[in-house]
């Protein structure tokens, strides 16, 4: 279903949630609102290939219609498990119907739970595309320190985000490009700027160095971009062996 939620003048401002009217249009505004969105998930199914190591499990929090997992399952089928996780009931009803019509033989749990409250247990890779930047900046490194800790030794963070640079007007910019990015897609100033009213107080993005100090303050000693386009960056941690 093509995504219109933000076509016409809406009556009153309110905060974007992952409810159901965007659960039913989620797969074409992601493929419309986030630059090379499905490339960028083939890199890190091929991430995960290299770093998974037997009987752990791989986890993907912020798990929305479940296409990663899907992925993930269809190009590793000897994985031990795959645990998805989002907080949207929706979301999840989602994935399980997607999940539903797939033959794969990699057990997958499902888990609708606050990823603030969620500790994942024996993870070689955790993955989280464009889900850190919706929790609260206060809670974002209890959430982080937990992920450490629930990886094995060797194992990977994966954590894409929307981010801002340094300079502020390259920042600018790189926003600016991001919106042109937008409209190249078919969506209209009003969309835009209705979109980014309602996410304003909900999607807060950190500077790259930002994201890399609390990243390394929760003990990755080793971190590096892997994907970046303007104002959108993919990383890859490892907790050292
Ligand atoms: N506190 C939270 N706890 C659990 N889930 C949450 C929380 N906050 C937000 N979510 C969930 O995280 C997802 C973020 S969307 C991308 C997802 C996917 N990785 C994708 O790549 O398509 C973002 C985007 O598309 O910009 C949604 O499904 C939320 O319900
Ligand atoms: O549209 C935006 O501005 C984004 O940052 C991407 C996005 C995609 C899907 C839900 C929320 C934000």
């Amino acid at each position: 279903m093509k995504d219109e939620l933000f076509k016409e003048p809406l009556s009153r401002a309110t905060d974007f949630t992952f409810n159901r009217d965007v659960a039913a249009v989620f797969d074409d505004m992601v493929h419309r609102s986030i630059p090379f969105y499905g490339e960028v998930q083939n890199m890190i199914v091929d991430l995960v290939a290299h770093y998974y190591q037997d009987e752990t499990l791989v986890y993907d929090l912020g798990c929305s219609t479940g296409v990663l997992i899907a992925k993930l399952a269809a190009a590793l089928p000897g994985l031990k498990g795959i645990v998805g996780l989002d907080n949207s009931e929706p979301m999840i009803e989602k994935t399980r119907e997607r999940l539903a019509g797939l033959p794969s033989k990699v057990p997958i749990d499902l888990v609708c739970e606050d990823l603030r409250d969620f500790e994942p247990k024996r993870a070689s890779a955790v993955i989280m595309n464009y889900t850190l930047q919706f929790v609260r900046p206060l809670y974002r490194e209890h959430v982080m320190r937990h992920i450490f800790e629930g990886l094995v030794p060797g194992g990977i963070l994966i954590l894409s985000e929307k981010v801002l640079e340094d300079s502020t007007d390259i920042s600018r910019l790189f926003v600016d490009m991001y919106y042109q990015f937008k409209r190249r897609q078919g969506y209209s100033d009003m969309e835009i700027s209705q979109k980014r009213e309602q996410l304003e107080n909900v999607l807060v993005p950190y500077k790259v160095s930002e994201q890399r100090e609390l990243l390394q303050r929760c003990g990755f000693r080793e971190v590096e971009i892997f994907f970046k386009w303007n104002n959108f960056a993919s990383f890859v941690a490892i907790r050292s062996l």
